[in-house]
């Protein structure tokens, strides 16, 4: 079984991730999480923040020589914003005399930063969270809501794409598919592992051109009128066997774990597999993949419009899953709230913020996808090094008859 779990804040000293139940011989760098960790601060419309925020990488646990040991992974994420929120943040109790000789930017400054937030914004998780766990100022509540989280959870799913990579063949890449109203063309082709560097070049995480000048115009639009934006990411993975995941009990189906991994991302509302929300528009003859036997003789069907799965299982056609992420809720032009300390209407707090964060959500779908299948795969195939769950891997698809295979020789999935 794979169990992970993040802790941190967004402007303490520093996220944490564990990662267990990791099989032995999973090649992976400190390189490869900050290059997984840097893709997530890219994308046109992110705030101030991640064009200085570092993400420092330190493996803790569970890595030895750039192998996976089969122990717990610890991953620390430093925070390089410490220094400015080390008061602000400090886990030993703070009197204003320790905040005024602390400070960098003067006393008085430093107070202000020091001070209670008591005007929650709407679509945070402010007001619920101080009502819920009995704050009176939304500092302590938006400190772990904020999404600066999601770097721990990019950083195993770095893990588990090498693992999955590694053990099965199977890989993953996520786009853009929508900005506000700016979208990418129903038509445009799927994007393949291959593209990620390109998806990097790209400012919203699209290899469609009109699609791009599309969303850039929705941004500098929202900007302009002191709004924030939500869209649409898209997360492909080519090469899963079929079954996994079952149709036995639903929390065991794929497709609802999946749509539980992809909702616990902050701000996903939706998610879609496959062709999702249109399917239920059409007829059932032009709803589902017709089953085929190719010239090659492996069995193939001629459309993915289920996103590769069935009956809560992975088929091994090529798995698309979709998540909706609402406009970010710090919005420039303040909306209503009320100051909780003392009952007024007023406009809800505003710092520093991203316009949009689309492009970084893809990269922490993407994440989460990986997450998810890695620990269906451990289920399925067991093992505890990734020479023993290949194996099983492997066994486990010979075992499948003939006349009922889904793939070619070495490849399945529908790229090689
Ligand atoms: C990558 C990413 C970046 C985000 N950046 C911001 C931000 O800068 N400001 C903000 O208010 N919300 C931001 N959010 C959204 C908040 O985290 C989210 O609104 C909050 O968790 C409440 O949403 P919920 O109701 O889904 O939990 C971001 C979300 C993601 C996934
Ligand atoms: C720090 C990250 O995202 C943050 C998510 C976030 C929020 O409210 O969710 C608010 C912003 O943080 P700050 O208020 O410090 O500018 C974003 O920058 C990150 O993604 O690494």
């Amino acid at each position: 079984m794979l169990r992970w779990l993040t802790a941190g804040e967004s402007h303490g000293q520093a996220l944490v991730a564990t990662l267990e139940g990791l099989p032995a011989g999973v090649e992976v760098s400190t390189t490869d999480v900050a290059a997984a960790l840097a893709r997530r601060r890219l994308g046109y419309g992110r705030g101030a923040r991640m064009s200085f925020e570092q993400d420092e990488v330190t493996f803790l646990g569970g890595v030895r020589h750039g192998v996976s040991l089969g122990s717990p992974i610890a991953v620390m994420i430093g925070n390089t914003e410490w220094p400015k929120w080390q008061t602000v943040m400090s886990a030993d109790p703070v009197s204003e005399a320790d905040l005024a000789a602390s400070s960098d930017i003067g006393a008085e400054k430093e107070i202000a930063r020091n001070r209670p937030l008591t005007r929650p914004r709407p679509g945070h998780a402010d007001l619920v969270g101080m009502q819920k766990y009995g704050f009176t100022e939304a500092r302590p509540v938006l400190e772990r809501a904020s999404a600066r989280e999601t770097a721990a959870r990019v950083a195993l799913g770095e893990i588990a794409g090498r693992f999955l990579r590694q053990a099965y063949g199977i890989r993953l890449v996520a786009h853009t598919v929508a900005i506000g109203e700016g979208d990418v063309p129903d038509d445009a082709p799927l994007p393949t592992p291959d593209d990620t560097a390109a998806l990097d070049d790209s400012p919203v995480r699209s290899l469609s051109e009109q699609g791009t000048a599309a969303m850039i115009a929705e941004i500098e639009s929202a900007k302009k009128a002191g709004d924030t934006l939500g869209g649409v990411v898209e997360v492909l993975a080519y090469g899963l066997p079929p079954g996994l995941g079952s149709h036995v009990h639903g929390d065991r189906r794929l497709d609802a774990r999946l749509a539980a991994a992809l909702m616990g991302i902050q701000a996903i509302k939706g998610v879609e597999l496959g062709d999702g929300f249109a399917t239920a528009r059409r007829r059932g003859s032009a709803a589902h993949d017709e089953i085929v036997r190719g010239e090659d003789g492996v069995i193939r069907r001629s459309t993915g419009r289920a996103g590769g799965t069935e009956g809560g299982m992975s088929t091994g056609e090529p798995l698309r899953v979709r998540a909706a992420m609402k406009p970010i809720s710090t919005v420039p032009r303040a909306l209503q709230t009320v100051d909780v300390t003392t009952g007024a209407a007023a406009t809800a707090i505003h710092q520093r913020s991203d316009v949009c964060a689309v492009p970084a959500a893809g990269v922490v779908a993407q994440a989460m996808v990986a997450l998810e299948i890695a620990q269906a795969c451990v289920e399925k195939f067991g093992g505890d090094s990734v020479a023993e769950t290949a194996r099983n891997h492997r066994g486990y698809l010979d075992s499948i008859p003939e006349l009922m295979r889904s793939w070619d020789g070495e490849e399945w999935g529908g790229i090689a």
